[in-house]
């Protein structure tokens, strides 16, 4: 009997777990439990250990008192006050016993409840710690984002883990009391009782297998219910699901994905029982065994009727802990199996944990590529090919081409948020593989595309959380460059507003307002290299002319790299490339590029400019734009 499900590295990985391998595993997932929770809080650790081994004492004392409670009253065949009286010692033990065991129950219970959700914290801490410490590559890697809901998942099940070795202590503890007691009865009784336990030990590991595969199968599933989700209910998207009608269509792939989950879910449930199910039948028939021998013991005379009286209790005693620990250890395993998941990811970060060099960079002075090449994962063409260029401190170099020509991947190569696949990019000489990328991502300041709108503060949005040491002062310059000082004006608390309508005392900026902050964050950052890819797109005429007015004395103490559709913004460049399909097709001023009549950048520009009637001739006023000169702002 065998859960088929294929074409995941880890589904095999599970296909190979068996009984051995999770016997051999238990310990070591108690150890992690323990771990974990010794790192939150150790003086609960130990009080939960010391509460389940002195509850297994106290057990074993009240079982081995039994047979004193038992034995004067049978002794005798008579039930009267002196057969109490006789009885009273061992009685006390036993009811001693219960009292402090439901004591030590209560405590045990209470500890774990106080470290179960800290160690869930704990664990989704360094999850996220790892996450952010993965190349950025990463996330164009399909694997990385299975890897990362694995993971995810480990979290979650992370705060059943001390519970379920808690469960698995207090039985191997009740175990180990009632072991001792049964084997002062008769040694055959324990060894009987073991071989019985195995059929059911078996069909929980493979029961536990199977669901954890059909969870690793559906794991691609699940996140795109997630994805759905989030698109039904966000608000950014909110307005498009109703002008799109897209309500219905979104709601039934939901739907289908969901009983696609559900089938898979269904096949593997129905694994699990009809394993549980021969598991269980093939126990209850090696227990009937056990209780036959015990019979045949009795009748024999190898033991006594008092000591029966002991063996039933203690009998019953091993069958549950065997059947607890057995059960718990089969959750523990599938615990376990999410929980290697979240340790590999921690240890590797999904498989692209940075690992670059450890030169700090002071500049950049000057930014290099030379000979470039990048392919995103499973693209069919390089996204670059062969792209050289160059921008030093007090340069601004303009990126041009048509969608999809490679300028937004060509400026995160140059600030060192991706690495080529071949030739090198330099900073003031050094290798980008060579740079540690903390100290590198401290030198620059990127406005991307699509700007993050952090549901911070305004002054927490502007510094990201890095005040520099002029503090509000240096932060208003930045809003004024930006034209942001216009929004934090309008702000309900000036820079202490919460940019968050969804929040108490939040308040919601316009998409242009948000990009002023997103050019006021970029502004505010003590960089070496500045990128600025389409960071006017959303702005009105008057805030993108004070940018571009403002943007030469920014590159004075920087490499700027801009990235922009809109043709008449580059004429401020010093030098402008023009991308095609990953290729740098032309390069050279302003002026240049216009003169050259059969090159992209004049088609471009004629294209741009022929609606608005304002095509320049050549050689016209307008076209003789130098750079550094701000002709037309
Ligand atoms: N994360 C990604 N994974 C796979 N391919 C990508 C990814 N990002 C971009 N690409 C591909 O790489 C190529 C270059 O994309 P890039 O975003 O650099 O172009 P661009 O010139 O900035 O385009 P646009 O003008 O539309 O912003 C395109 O073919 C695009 O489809």
């Amino acid at each position: 009997m065998k859960f088929v499900a294929q074409g995941d590295r880890r589904i095999e990985v599970g296909n190979a777990i068996t009984t051995r391998s999770m016997a051999r595993r238990l310990p070591q997932l108690m150890r992690r439990a323990l771990a974990l929770g010794w790192q939150v809080d150790r003086r609960s650790v130990i009080a939960l250990l010391a509460c389940e081994a002195a509850s297994g004492v106290l057990e074993a004392l009240g079982l081995l008192a039994t047979t004193g409670v038992i034995k004067p009253v049978i002794a005798s065949g008579d039930f009267s006050a002196n057969q109490l009286l006789d009885a009273a010692p061992s009685l006390t033990v036993v009811v001693g016993a219960i009292g402090l065991r439901a004591l030590l129950g209560i405590a045990s219970a209470a500890l774990s409840a106080r470290l179960a959700p800290r160690i869930s914290r704990e664990a989704e801490l360094k999850l996220l710690d790892a996450a952010t410490h993965a190349e950025l590559a990463a996330y164009d890697n399909p694997g990385y984002n299975d890897r990362w809901d694995a993971a995810d998942r480990g979290v979650d099940v992370s705060r059943e883990l001390l519970t379920q070795c808690q469960y698995i202590l207090a039985a191997v503890a009740s175990l180990i009391a009632s072991s001792c007691a049964l084997t002062a009865v008769h040694p055959i009784l324990l060894p009987l009782l073991i071989l019985a336990a195995l059929p059911k030990g078996l069909a929980s590991v493979r029961a536990a297998r199977v669901t954890y595969i059909a969870s690793l199968t559906t794991a691609k599933d699940r996140r795109l219910l997630g994805m759905l989700r989030w698109y039904l209910v966000d608000k950014q998207t909110a307005a498009q699901i109703r002008s799109g009608t897209m309500a219905h269509f979104l709601i039934s792939k939901y739907r289908a994905t969901g009983d696609q989950i559900d089938k898979t879910t269904d096949q593997a449930t129905l694994r699990s029982a009809k394993i549980s199910l021969l598991g269980g039948a093939a126990g209850g028939f090696a227990s009937a065994v056990v209780w036959a021998a015990l019979g045949a013991l009795v009748v024999a005379g190898h033991i006594s009727v008092a000591a029966l009286g002991t063996a039933f209790l203690a009998l019953s005693r091993v069958s549950t802990s065997l059947d607890g620990i057995i059960g718990y250890g089969a959750q523990l395993f599938r615990t376990g199996m999410y929980l290697d998941d979240w340790a590999d990811f921690i240890d590797e970060a999904g498989g692209h944990r940075i690992n670059r060099g450890p030169e700090v960079p002071t500049g950049p002075e000057i930014v290099s590529a030379d000979s470039i090449t990048f392919r995103y994962p499973n693209a069919d063409r390089p996204a670059l090919d062969g792209v050289s260029v160059a921008v030093r401190r007090g340069e601004i170099l303009a990126l041009v081409g048509e969608n999809g020509s490679g300028k937004t991947t060509l400026s995160k190569l140059l600030s060192t948020l991706y690495l080529p696949d071949d030739g090198t990019i330099t900073w003031d000489g050094t290798d980008t593989r060579n740079i540690d990328a903390s100290a590198a991502w401290s030198r620059i300041a990127v406005v991307p595309q699509d700007f993050a709108c952090w549901p911070l503060s305004a002054r927490e949005n502007i510094t990201l959380g890095q005040p520099t040491p002029e503090g509000d002062e240096a932060v208003l310059a930045a809003a004024r460059a930006a034209g942001a000082d216009e929004v934090v004006e309008e702000l309900r608390s000036g820079l202490n507003t919460l940019l968050a309508k969804e929040w108490w005392g939040g308040q919601e900026l316009s998409g242009g307002q948000w990009q002023r902050m997103a050019i006021a964050r970029a502004f505010h950052r003590p960089a070496g290299l500045l990128v600025l890819d389409e960071p006017t797109a959303a702005l009105d005429p008057r805030a993108e002319h004070r940018i571009f007015a403002g943007l030469r004395r920014h590159a004075a103490d920087r490499a700027v790299v801009l990235v922009t559709h809109r043709l008449t913004n580059v004429a401020i460049a010093d030098r402008i490339v023009v991308l095609n399909k990953g290729r740098v097709i032309q390069h050279g001023s302003f002026a240049e590029l216009l003169a050259d009549r059969s090159g992209l950048f004049r088609e471009l520009w004629d294209l741009q400019n022929e609606r608005t009637g304002q095509v320049p001739a050549p050689g016209s006023s307008n076209h003789g734009v130098a750079p550094n000169q701000h002709a037309l702002f």
